[in-house]
């Protein structure tokens, strides 16, 4: 579904990616886990084309080039960035139908009732104004609006980032059963969810892949990854 070879990003001086290559296969979940710094985002923005790189990305088989991040949502390739970009004046329910238009002629897995189904909370919301929800709600519609845009690969950035501890489990539950229906690249500090969740993980530091495999490999090799990320993966 999504083949990456040799990616770098650099800004100015700064370097942030270096010579990584990752794939996601067809119905795959596979998550990228590191600590703040590691080249995570910068990995997500230069797939979808928002900041500049060197390397190739290919989606579905088909090179990506310079095509436009807006242009990729409509092939399938939906990114939901950290900060979840939400029109904020827009209700719950008009959000969602926005995403719709990003669908093109591709049949939906995901109707907007469905979205309601897979987070309950947010159908008392349906009628609210985005900018007045929590960050767990706001979690829950964005990543809504991108499944009613018929993602064939979901890329979330994220999305357990400031959450309540009730909504990091509402979140991971949601994307146990969205994993069933959609590949995801998934980017994750929270460790407990990566491994949860993720079919396969990398791990990154300092912009390289320093570990992958299996999420029952890497946790096996948990004193190594407690090494990467600056914390007791084992106890948390
Ligand atoms: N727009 C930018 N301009 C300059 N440097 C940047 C920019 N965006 C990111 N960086 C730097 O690139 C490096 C990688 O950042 P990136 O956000 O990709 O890491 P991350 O693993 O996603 O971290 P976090 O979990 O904190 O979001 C960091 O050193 C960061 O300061």
């Amino acid at each position: 579904m999504l083949d990456v070879k040799n990616l770098s990003v650099n800004y100015d001086a700064i370097t942030a990616v270096v010579d990584l290559s990752l794939t996601v296969g067809d119905g795959e979940c596979v998550a990228l886990l590191g600590p703040n710094g590691a080249g995570k985002t910068s990995t997500l923005k230069a797939i979808s084309n928002l900041v500049a790189h060197d390397g190739t990305v290919e989606f579905a088989g088909t090179p990506v080039g310079r095509t436009a991040a807006d242009r990729l949502a409509r092939t399938g390739l939906v990114h939901v960035p950290e900060g979840r970009r939400l029109f904020a004046e827009l209700t719950v329910h008009e959000n969602l139908q926005v995403g719709c238009t990003a669908r093109g002629k591709r049949t939906p897995t995901y109707s907007v009732d469905d979205i309601y189904q897979l987070f309950p909370q947010l159908q008392a919301l349906r009628g609210t104004r985005c900018w007045s929800l929590s960050g767990g709600e706001q979690q829950m519609v964005a990543i809504g609006r991108a499944l009613v845009a018929a993602p064939r690969l979901l890329m979330l950035d994220e999305p357990s980032l400031g959450l309540s501890p009730r909504n990091v489990g509402v979140v991971a539950e949601a994307l146990t059963r969205i994993k069933t229906t959609t590949s995801v690249l998934l980017v994750e500090q929270n460790t407990r969810v990566a491994l949860e969740v993720a079919d396969r993980l990398y791990v990154m530091a300092e912009g390289r892949v320093r570990m992958q495999g299996t999420s029952q490999e890497i946790e096996d090799r948990s004193g190594l990854l407690d090494a990467y990320l600056g914390q007791r993966v084992a106890a948390s």
